[in-house]
């Protein structure tokens, strides 16, 4: 099943506080970015990729896409202030599609596996988002006193990608824009129609890339990764 992805890459990165977008960071030698970017140049089912980017990046980010060969990038439009007005231009210049992928460029992670849950969940019912189960005890706090502990089965820490029908998500975008509402993901939008949205289990491994910390646990899951292809060739080759 065939999709496009919106991918905004115009954040700041002030929690990273490297001085430059946090995407242009290293992980392995190669940009966050181009991890990113990989995933989906390598997805047959990605028929093309959307890219918000700052303007005065421009230059440099394509300067990369001609290094690191990704061809699939079908448009660059400026970002915008905030992450959502950054995903509302890559819809503004996306051709017709039956399904729409939005993810956070600073997510390196993401694995082919989970896209193609998210998409097929989307053909059959709307709107899907990555989502991992709420780890830790969860609790109300005001003014730094528990005010409840909130029961944990319900609770899920929610991802990109966010997969929707293209006509939903505009919709919900457009509606978004009009009222000045401000969502932190698209899923917050297309509640505000009242569609159901499905949920896909994803992985602990699927990171945003946001503070110094998640550089270290980002060059652990490359290594990780990398031990593990080793051994299932090792394997492939004892078989
Ligand atoms: N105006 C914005 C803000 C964010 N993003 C993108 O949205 C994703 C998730 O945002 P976040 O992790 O918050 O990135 P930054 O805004 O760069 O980080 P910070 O909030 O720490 O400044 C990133 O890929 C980021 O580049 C964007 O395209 N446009
Ligand atoms: C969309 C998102 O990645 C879901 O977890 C997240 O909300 C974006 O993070 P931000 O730091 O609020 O931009």
């Amino acid at each position: 099943m065939d999709y496009v992805v919106a991918l905004p890459a115009a954040g700041s990165g002030k929690r990273m506080g490297a001085g430059k977008n946090k995407l242009f960071l290293t992980l392995a030698n190669k940009p966050i970015l181009i991890h990113t970017l990989e995933v989906f140049e390598r997805d047959p089912h990605c028929t093309g990729i959307f890219l918000a980017v700052k303007q005065e990046e421009r230059e440099y980010i394509q300067s990369l896409l001609n290094e690191y060969i990704i061809t699939k990038v079908k448009g660059l439009p400026n970002g915008g202030k905030e992450r959502q007005h950054s995903v509302h231009a890559c819809l503004k210049v996306m051709e017709d599609a039956e399904i729409v992928l939005v993810h956070d460029a600073a997510r390196p992670f993401i694995t082919h596996s989970v896209i193609r849950r998210l998409v097929k969940t989307a053909y059959e019912k709307g709107a899907a988002v990555a989502g991992v189960r709420a780890k830790d005890t969860m609790k109300k706090v005001k003014n730094g006193i528990i005010v409840e502990t909130v029961n944990r089965d319900d609770l899920w820490s929610i991802q990109t990608p966010q997969a929707f029908r293209f006509e939903l998500l505009r919709q919900a975008e457009e509606d978004a824009e009009r009222t000045g509402f401000l969502g932190t993901d698209e899923a917050m939008l297309v509640e505000r129609l009242g569609h159901e949205i499905h949920i896909v289990e994803s992985s602990y491994e699927n990171i945003k890339i946001t503070t110094k910390e998640d550089l270290i646990f980002g060059e652990a899951i490359i290594k990780h990764r990398q031990l593990n292809n080793e051994s299932n060739l090792t394997n492939l080759m004892d078989s």
